[in-house]
C-alpha cells in the first residue's frame, strides 16, 4: 500500500510529497530486512511508508512541531517506528542501520555525510535537495569517498480543474557505497 499525501496529518513542517517519496524509497530498495535512518524526517511519510514495506525506521527530526505530527502519524498508520528528538549529527554515530534517508540536515550536511559513512553497514544514502548548493556538496563528498552517484531532477505537475499545479522542482541523489 502506497499512502497518498492527503493521508498524513499535517502541520507546518513541508512534507516530501508522493511522487518524491515513491522515487526516493525506490531508489533506497527498501526490503524486510533494512534499518532506514531517516534524518529531518518531519511528517514521517518516508518513516512511515519505509516501515510498511517492512523496514525497522530510526525517525530523527530536531523540530518541536515535527515529532508532534511524527507521533500522530505512527499512531493514525499503526506502525513500529523509533522517534528520536534532537540533531541528526548527535544520534547517528549510536544508531546501527542499512540505509539513509536525508530529508532535512539544517547546514550540517557535511557532518551528516561523514557520519554515516563512518557506519559500514549503510550501503545507500538518498537524499532530497531543493538547493543546488546541497546537491553540490552531496556529489562532491560522495565522490570523493568513492561512492557511485545517480542524481535526477524531478518536476511534477498536477491536473486540477483543468489546470496545471506546479510542485517545487526537487533533486533526488543517490550514493551507493562502491567498497
Ligand atoms: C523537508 S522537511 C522533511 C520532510 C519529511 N521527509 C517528510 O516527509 O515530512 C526537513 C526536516 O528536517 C529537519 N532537520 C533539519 N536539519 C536537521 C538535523 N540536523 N537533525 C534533525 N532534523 C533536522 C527539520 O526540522 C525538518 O522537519
Amino acid at each position: 500500500m502506497w499512502i497518498k499525501d492527503e493521508y498524513f496529518v499535517r502541520g507546518d513542517v513541508p512534507m516530501t510529497k508522493f511522487e518524491a517519496r515513491v522515487i526516493s524509497l525506490a531508489y533506497l530498495d527498501i526490503c524486510n530486512k533494512d534499518v532506514l535512518l531517516d534524518i529531518g524526517a518531519g511528517t514521517g511519510s518516508i518513516s512511515i511508508q519505509a516501515a510498511i514495506l517492512g523496514a525497522s525506521v530510526f525517525a530523527i527530526d530536531r523540530d518541536d512541531e515535527a515529532v508532534k505530527l511524527l507521533k500522530k502519524n505512527k499512531e493514525k498508520f499503526n506502525v513500529d517506528i523509533e522517534i528520536i528528538k534532537g540533531n541528526a549529527e548527535d544520534y547517528i554515530e549510536s544508531l546501527n542501520f542499512t540505509k539513509c534517508f536525508i530529508g532535512g540536515s539544517g547546514g550540517n550536511l557535511l557532518k551528516i555525510i561523514n557520519l554515516i559513512d563512518k557506519n559500514p553497514n549503510n550501503k545507500i544514502v538518498v537524499a532530497n535537495f531543493i538547493k543546488v548548493e546541497n546537491l553540490s556538496l552531496f556529489i562532491k563528498t560522495f565522490r570523493e569517498l568513492k561512492y557511485d552517484l545517480e542524481v535526477r531532477m524531478l518536476s511534477i505537475s498536477k491536473i486540477e480543474n483543468d489546470l496545471l499545479k506546479a510542485n517545487n522542482p526537487i533533486f533526488i541523489a543517490r550514493a551507493t557505497r562502491g567498497r
